[in-house]
């Protein structure tokens, strides 16, 4: 519905700041219904404020953490998110989250959502926190411009759960979270660093195209406020 600008000093500040905000909705989460759960992006822009949010002093046993969206590689994968999730986000206090992989040891992307769709439908319904990252295409997620289920996945009539999602832009087949698991997050936050993602998100502000920009879909329809994290 809307989108609110958060700008800071450097990526320093932004990483310290960000987590602080969600450590607080977890804690606000697990007092409210007794655990909070929440979805993460991978690429490079989260590193710091994994390292960050690992260290604030809450109940992460009561945490649930999944991904935004995953890579169709097993976790020993360089490119994969859990990796990158265990490796920054799951260790200090954080070391005691639950963590649920998107990924599953099975045949076909097609059958490793079904079974994402499966052991995440108890958590994030909605989302307590959701990190959503911007590529320079205007994708989020894997919401890719050219991705053969795009339409499908940023519907807002798509039902809840994980779908696969191949694009030129994307390297290996991606499984990904729908717009409607996603957008309704109690805090939705888009975390973008630079000022070429400025642009490009200046550039996605200014228009309408959903198939051009799929952060378009957020930015402008989601039922949450999307909540902009910007540092130069
Ligand atoms: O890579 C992923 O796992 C996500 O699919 C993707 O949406 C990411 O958040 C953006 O591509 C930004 O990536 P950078 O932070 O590396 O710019």
């Amino acid at each position: 519905m809307a989108a609110r600008l958060h700008s800071f000093a450097d990526a320093e500040a932004l990483a310290r700041n960000l987590a602080t905000d969600i450590a607080k909705q977890l804690s606000d989460a697990i007092s409210a219904r007794g655990s909070a759960s929440m979805a993460v992006s991978g690429g490079s822009t989260p590193k710091r404020l994994f390292e960050d949010l690992s260290a604030h002093d809450l109940d992460w046993s009561l945490v649930t953490i999944t991904l935004v969206d995953e890579r169709f590689v097993p976790a020993d994968n360089p490119r994969s998110n859990h990796l990158l999730v265990a490796t920054h986000l799951l260790k200090n206090r954080a070391a005691a989250a639950n963590f649920q992989p998107l990924y599953q040891d099975v045949a076909s992307a097609l059958q490793a959502a079904a079974i994402a769709t499966e052991k995440t439908a108890d958590i994030g319904n909605p989302f307590d926190v959701v990190i959503l990252g911007m590529g320079a295409d205007g994708h989020t997620a894997s919401f890719f411009p050219g991705g053969n289920h795009l339409a499908r996945a940023i519907d807002a009539d798509a039902p809840r759960g994980v779908m696969t999602m191949e694009a030129e832009g994307a390297g290996e087949e991606r499984l990904t979270f729908t717009f409607p698991s996603l957008a309704d997050a109690r805090f939705l936050v888009l975390h973008i660093e630079g000022d070429a993602k400025k642009q490009v998100l200046e550039k996605a502000e200014a228009g309408t195209d959903v198939f051009e920009m799929p952060i378009r879909a957020m930015l402008n329809r989601a039922p949450s406020t999307v909540e902009i994290y910007w540092a130069p």
